[in-house]
Protein backbone atom coordinates (compact mmCIF):
# COMPACT_ATOMS: atom_id res chain seq x y z
CA UNK A 1 0.00 0.00 0.00
CA UNK A 2 1.19 3.44 -0.61
CA UNK A 3 2.51 5.73 1.81
CA UNK A 4 1.72 9.05 -0.39
CA UNK A 5 -0.56 11.68 0.49
CA UNK A 6 -3.33 12.80 -1.34
CA UNK A 7 -5.27 16.16 -2.05
CA UNK A 8 -8.50 16.60 -3.88
CA UNK A 9 -9.30 20.05 -5.33
CA UNK A 10 -12.77 20.60 -6.54
CA UNK A 11 -13.03 23.88 -8.10
CA UNK A 12 -13.57 25.41 -11.11
CA UNK A 13 -10.35 26.48 -14.17
CA UNK A 14 -8.47 28.99 -15.36
CA UNK A 15 -6.69 28.66 -18.50
CA UNK A 16 -3.53 31.14 -17.78
CA UNK A 17 -2.68 28.79 -14.63
CA UNK A 18 -2.93 31.16 -11.73
CA UNK A 19 -5.88 30.04 -9.94
CA UNK A 20 -8.77 27.58 -9.80
CA UNK A 21 -8.13 24.04 -10.26
CA UNK A 22 -4.88 24.72 -12.20
CA UNK A 23 -3.11 26.74 -9.05
CA UNK A 24 -4.61 24.05 -6.34
CA UNK A 25 -2.68 21.07 -8.59
CA UNK A 26 0.58 23.37 -8.86
CA UNK A 27 1.19 23.87 -5.19
CA UNK A 28 -0.01 20.32 -4.34
CA UNK A 29 2.56 18.98 -6.48
CA UNK A 30 5.20 21.45 -5.19
CA UNK A 31 4.33 20.57 -1.06
CA UNK A 32 4.98 16.83 -2.63
CA UNK A 33 1.32 15.44 -1.90
CA UNK A 34 -0.37 13.70 -4.92
CA UNK A 35 -3.16 16.05 -6.50
CA UNK A 36 -6.64 14.94 -7.83
CA UNK A 37 -9.32 17.33 -9.25
CA UNK A 38 -13.28 17.68 -9.56
CA UNK A 39 -13.85 20.34 -11.78
CA UNK A 40 -17.15 22.16 -11.01
CA UNK A 41 -17.24 25.11 -13.77
CA UNK A 42 -15.04 25.95 -16.64
CA UNK A 43 -14.35 29.42 -16.64
CA UNK A 44 -12.58 31.50 -19.71
CA UNK A 45 -10.75 33.84 -17.54
CA UNK A 46 -6.86 35.38 -18.26
CA UNK A 47 -4.89 37.64 -15.90
CA UNK A 48 -7.52 40.65 -17.13
CA UNK A 49 -10.87 39.48 -15.83
CA UNK A 50 -13.32 36.52 -16.97
CA UNK A 51 -14.89 36.17 -20.34
CA UNK A 52 -17.34 33.59 -19.98
CA UNK A 53 -18.01 30.69 -17.40
CA UNK A 54 -19.65 27.49 -18.20
CA UNK A 55 -21.08 24.99 -15.28
CA UNK A 56 -20.59 21.87 -15.41
CA UNK A 57 -24.06 19.35 -15.16
CA UNK A 58 -24.50 18.38 -11.99
CA UNK A 59 -24.78 14.68 -12.55
CA UNK A 60 -21.50 14.79 -14.38
CA UNK A 61 -19.85 16.28 -11.52
CA UNK A 62 -21.33 14.02 -9.43
CA UNK A 63 -19.45 10.74 -11.48
CA UNK A 64 -16.50 13.42 -11.06
CA UNK A 65 -16.72 12.84 -7.31
CA UNK A 66 -17.90 8.64 -7.88
CA UNK A 67 -14.63 8.47 -9.97
CA UNK A 68 -12.72 9.82 -7.08
CA UNK A 69 -14.38 8.28 -3.94
CA UNK A 70 -15.17 4.62 -5.53
CA UNK A 71 -11.16 4.53 -6.17
CA UNK A 72 -8.73 6.95 -4.67
CA UNK A 73 -9.57 8.30 -0.60
CA UNK A 74 -7.98 11.50 -0.25
CA UNK A 75 -6.32 12.48 3.17
CA UNK A 76 -7.53 16.16 2.58
CA UNK A 77 -10.15 17.92 0.35
CA UNK A 78 -10.36 21.92 -0.60
CA UNK A 79 -13.48 23.28 -2.43
CA UNK A 80 -12.78 26.42 -4.38
CA UNK A 81 -15.16 28.01 -7.07
CA UNK A 82 -18.63 26.43 -6.39
CA UNK A 83 -21.10 28.63 -8.21
CA UNK A 84 -24.42 27.40 -7.73
CA UNK A 85 -26.76 25.44 -4.82
CA UNK A 86 -27.16 22.61 -6.66
CA UNK A 87 -23.60 22.08 -6.74
CA UNK A 88 -22.80 23.25 -3.13
CA UNK A 89 -25.65 20.37 -1.66
CA UNK A 90 -24.39 17.68 -4.00
CA UNK A 91 -20.53 18.82 -2.46
CA UNK A 92 -22.05 19.03 1.22
CA UNK A 93 -23.06 15.30 0.89
CA UNK A 94 -19.35 13.96 0.02
CA UNK A 95 -18.18 15.86 2.65
CA UNK A 96 -20.33 14.71 5.39
CA UNK A 97 -20.17 11.52 3.88
CA UNK A 98 -16.17 11.75 4.70
CA UNK A 99 -16.41 13.69 7.90
CA UNK A 100 -12.63 12.08 8.75
CA UNK A 101 -11.20 13.39 5.79
CA UNK A 102 -9.72 17.41 6.51
CA UNK A 103 -11.60 19.92 4.85
CA UNK A 104 -10.42 23.74 3.50
CA UNK A 105 -13.06 25.91 2.24
CA UNK A 106 -12.25 28.53 0.32
CA UNK A 107 -15.51 30.44 -0.13
CA UNK A 108 -14.91 31.56 -3.35
CA UNK A 109 -17.19 34.59 -4.08
CA UNK A 110 -15.37 36.98 -6.23
CA UNK A 111 -12.48 37.45 -8.37
CA UNK A 112 -10.20 40.23 -7.71
CA UNK A 113 -11.22 41.30 -11.36
CA UNK A 114 -14.17 42.20 -9.59
CA UNK A 115 -16.21 39.22 -11.67
CA UNK A 116 -18.58 37.15 -9.68
CA UNK A 117 -18.06 33.58 -9.41
CA UNK A 118 -20.89 32.29 -7.54
CA UNK A 119 -24.72 33.01 -7.83
CA UNK A 120 -25.73 35.65 -5.12
CA UNK A 121 -28.19 33.35 -3.52
CA UNK A 122 -25.42 30.50 -3.33
CA UNK A 123 -23.81 32.86 -0.36
CA UNK A 124 -26.73 32.18 2.06
CA UNK A 125 -26.38 28.85 1.06
CA UNK A 126 -22.67 28.36 1.65
CA UNK A 127 -22.69 29.72 5.31
CA UNK A 128 -25.35 26.78 5.81
CA UNK A 129 -23.87 23.79 4.05
CA UNK A 130 -20.11 24.19 3.84
CA UNK A 131 -19.09 26.47 6.46
CA UNK A 132 -20.45 24.63 9.19
CA UNK A 133 -18.36 21.53 8.11
CA UNK A 134 -15.02 23.18 7.39
CA UNK A 135 -11.84 22.30 9.04
CA UNK A 136 -10.58 25.70 8.09
CA UNK A 137 -12.50 28.31 6.05
CA UNK A 138 -10.17 30.89 4.51
CA UNK A 139 -12.58 33.61 3.46
CA UNK A 140 -10.96 36.55 1.86
CA UNK A 141 -12.19 40.38 3.31
CA UNK A 142 -15.18 40.37 1.31
CA UNK A 143 -15.86 36.76 1.60
CA UNK A 144 -16.12 37.63 5.33
CA UNK A 145 -18.07 40.34 4.37
CA UNK A 146 -20.87 38.17 3.46
CA UNK A 147 -20.46 35.62 5.59
CA UNK A 148 -21.20 37.69 8.85
CA UNK A 149 -23.01 40.56 7.10
CA UNK A 150 -20.98 44.17 7.64
CA UNK A 151 -18.03 45.48 6.70
CA UNK A 152 -14.73 45.09 7.29
CA UNK A 153 -11.83 47.29 7.61
CA UNK A 154 -9.65 46.67 10.91
CA UNK A 155 -7.60 44.17 12.28
CA UNK A 156 -9.84 44.05 15.19
CA UNK A 157 -12.72 43.62 12.88
CA UNK A 158 -10.98 40.62 11.25
CA UNK A 159 -10.59 39.35 14.53
CA UNK A 160 -14.61 39.73 15.15
CA UNK A 161 -15.43 38.22 12.32
CA UNK A 162 -13.31 35.21 12.90
CA UNK A 163 -14.79 34.65 16.19
CA UNK A 164 -18.15 34.98 14.68
CA UNK A 165 -17.37 32.29 11.80
CA UNK A 166 -16.20 29.90 14.09
CA UNK A 167 -18.78 30.52 17.24
CA UNK A 168 -21.66 31.58 15.33
CA UNK A 169 -21.50 29.87 11.93
CA UNK A 170 -19.73 26.29 12.88
CA UNK A 171 -16.35 26.12 10.94
CA UNK A 172 -13.74 24.56 13.74
CA UNK A 173 -11.20 27.01 12.28
CA UNK A 174 -10.91 30.11 10.00
CA UNK A 175 -7.98 32.42 8.37
CA UNK A 176 -9.66 35.84 7.81
CA UNK A 177 -7.33 37.05 4.99
CA UNK A 178 -5.78 40.52 4.50
CA UNK A 179 -4.53 40.94 1.23
CA UNK A 180 -6.61 43.48 0.50
CA UNK A 181 -6.18 45.76 3.97
CA UNK A 182 -2.71 48.38 3.67
CA UNK A 183 -0.10 47.78 5.35
CA UNK A 184 1.91 44.44 6.65
CA UNK A 185 -0.22 41.49 4.86
CA UNK A 186 -1.69 40.32 8.13
CA UNK A 187 -4.17 37.40 8.24
CA UNK A 188 -6.22 36.58 11.06
CA UNK A 189 -6.60 32.92 12.44
CA UNK A 190 -8.92 31.84 15.09
CA UNK A 191 -9.10 28.16 16.44
CA UNK A 192 -11.75 28.02 18.53
CA UNK A 193 -9.79 29.58 21.62
CA UNK A 194 -6.72 32.07 20.48
CA UNK A 195 -6.47 34.54 17.88
CA UNK A 196 -3.10 34.18 16.18
CA UNK A 197 -1.77 36.98 13.82
CA UNK A 198 0.35 35.64 10.45
CA UNK A 199 1.94 38.70 9.41
CA UNK A 200 4.50 39.56 6.27
CA UNK A 201 5.69 42.45 4.46
CA UNK A 202 3.34 43.69 1.70
CA UNK A 203 4.92 43.38 -1.72
CA UNK A 204 3.66 46.25 -3.42
CA UNK A 205 3.00 44.16 -7.30
CA UNK A 206 -0.01 43.65 -9.37
CA UNK A 207 0.58 39.56 -10.13
CA UNK A 208 -1.58 38.52 -7.04
CA UNK A 209 -3.85 36.48 -8.97
CA UNK A 210 -4.63 33.36 -7.24
CA UNK A 211 -3.31 34.35 -4.21
CA UNK A 212 -6.19 32.81 -2.11
CA UNK A 213 -6.32 29.66 -4.04
CA UNK A 214 -3.08 29.20 -3.60
CA UNK A 215 -2.86 29.58 0.16
CA UNK A 216 -5.75 27.33 0.33
CA UNK A 217 -4.35 24.70 -1.24
CA UNK A 218 -0.67 24.55 0.43
CA UNK A 219 -3.25 23.71 3.90
CA UNK A 220 -5.12 21.48 2.03
CA UNK A 221 -2.05 19.49 1.38
CA UNK A 222 0.23 20.26 4.63
CA UNK A 223 -3.13 19.02 6.68
CA UNK A 224 -3.43 15.56 3.78
CA UNK A 225 0.41 14.82 5.23
CA UNK A 226 -1.42 14.99 8.59
CA UNK A 227 -0.15 18.43 10.13
CA UNK A 228 -1.94 20.57 12.50
CA UNK A 229 -4.21 23.28 11.38
CA UNK A 230 -2.23 26.11 13.08
CA UNK A 231 1.21 24.20 11.26
CA UNK A 232 -0.38 24.00 7.80
CA UNK A 233 -1.56 27.50 7.86
CA UNK A 234 1.58 28.76 8.85
CA UNK A 235 3.48 26.85 6.04
CA UNK A 236 0.03 28.22 3.37
CA UNK A 237 1.56 31.98 4.75
CA UNK A 238 4.83 31.45 4.07
CA UNK A 239 4.53 29.72 1.02
CA UNK A 240 2.09 32.52 -0.34
CA UNK A 241 4.73 35.47 0.48
CA UNK A 242 7.36 33.53 -1.58
CA UNK A 243 4.89 33.07 -4.13
CA UNK A 244 3.74 37.03 -4.49
CA UNK A 245 7.53 38.01 -4.03
CA UNK A 246 9.16 35.71 -6.84
CA UNK A 247 5.95 36.45 -8.79
CA UNK A 248 6.40 35.69 -12.82
CA UNK A 249 5.02 38.95 -14.41
CA UNK A 250 3.32 37.56 -16.69
CA UNK A 251 0.27 38.60 -18.34
CA UNK A 252 -1.55 42.12 -19.36
CA UNK A 253 -3.06 42.65 -15.60
CA UNK A 254 -2.89 41.16 -12.73
CA UNK A 255 -0.39 38.35 -13.10
CA UNK A 256 -0.21 34.75 -11.47
CA UNK A 257 2.15 34.42 -8.43
CA UNK A 258 5.41 32.11 -8.85
CA UNK A 259 4.43 28.27 -7.78
CA UNK A 260 7.91 27.61 -6.61
CA UNK A 261 8.53 30.92 -5.37
CA UNK A 262 9.34 29.02 -1.91
CA UNK A 263 12.56 27.26 -3.49
CA UNK A 264 14.01 31.32 -4.81
CA UNK A 265 14.43 32.48 -0.65
CA UNK A 266 17.31 34.47 -0.48
CA UNK A 267 17.74 35.36 -3.81
CA UNK A 268 16.97 38.67 -5.48
CA UNK A 269 13.26 38.62 -7.35
CA UNK A 270 12.02 40.89 -10.49
CA UNK A 271 12.24 43.92 -8.18
CA UNK A 272 15.56 43.42 -7.00
CA UNK A 273 14.51 42.59 -3.46
CA UNK A 274 16.17 40.19 -1.61
N1 LIG B 1 0.58 42.28 -1.85
C1 LIG B 1 0.72 41.29 -0.97
N2 LIG B 1 1.88 41.14 -0.27
C2 LIG B 1 2.02 40.13 0.63
N3 LIG B 1 1.06 39.20 0.89
C3 LIG B 1 -0.12 39.31 0.25
C4 LIG B 1 -0.36 40.35 -0.72
N4 LIG B 1 -1.61 40.18 -1.23
C5 LIG B 1 -2.12 39.09 -0.63
N5 LIG B 1 -1.25 38.58 0.28
C6 LIG B 1 -1.45 37.35 1.08
O1 LIG B 1 -1.94 36.34 0.20
C7 LIG B 1 -2.90 35.52 0.85
C8 LIG B 1 -4.22 35.59 0.08
O2 LIG B 1 -4.89 36.75 0.51
P1 LIG B 1 -5.98 37.58 -0.30
O3 LIG B 1 -5.32 38.25 -1.46
O4 LIG B 1 -6.64 38.45 0.70
O5 LIG B 1 -6.95 36.44 -0.82
P2 LIG B 1 -7.81 36.31 -2.16
O6 LIG B 1 -6.85 35.98 -3.27
O7 LIG B 1 -8.75 35.22 -1.83
O8 LIG B 1 -8.48 37.65 -2.37
C9 LIG B 1 -2.94 36.02 2.28
O9 LIG B 1 -2.02 35.29 3.06
C10 LIG B 1 -2.52 37.48 2.16
O10 LIG B 1 -2.01 38.02 3.35
C1 LIG C 1 -11.77 29.24 -11.12
C2 LIG C 1 -11.36 30.29 -10.15
N1 LIG C 1 -11.44 30.04 -8.84
C3 LIG C 1 -11.10 31.00 -7.95
C4 LIG C 1 -10.68 32.24 -8.38
C5 LIG C 1 -10.35 33.30 -7.40
O1 LIG C 1 -9.06 33.14 -7.05
P1 LIG C 1 -8.32 33.88 -5.86
O2 LIG C 1 -7.26 33.00 -5.38
O3 LIG C 1 -9.30 34.38 -4.86
O4 LIG C 1 -7.59 35.03 -6.58
P2 LIG C 1 -8.11 36.18 -7.50
O5 LIG C 1 -8.44 35.62 -8.84
O6 LIG C 1 -9.26 36.75 -6.77
O7 LIG C 1 -6.90 37.02 -7.53
C6 LIG C 1 -10.59 32.46 -9.76
N2 LIG C 1 -10.17 33.63 -10.23
N3 LIG C 1 -10.95 31.48 -10.61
Amino acid sequence: MSNVKIALTIAGTDPTGGAGIQADLKTFQEREVYGMSVLTSAVAQNTLGVLDIHHLPLDFINQQLESVFSDIKPNAIKTGMIATIEMMELISHYLREYPEIPYCLDPVMVATSGDVLMEEISQTIIKEQLVPLATVATPNLSEAEILVGRSIRTIEEMERAAIEIVAELGAKTVVVKGGHLDGEAIDVFYDGNQLYHLSSERFHTVHTHGTGCTFSAVITAELAKGKSIFEAVEQGKAYITDAIKYSLELGKGNGPTNHWGYRLQGLPNERGEK
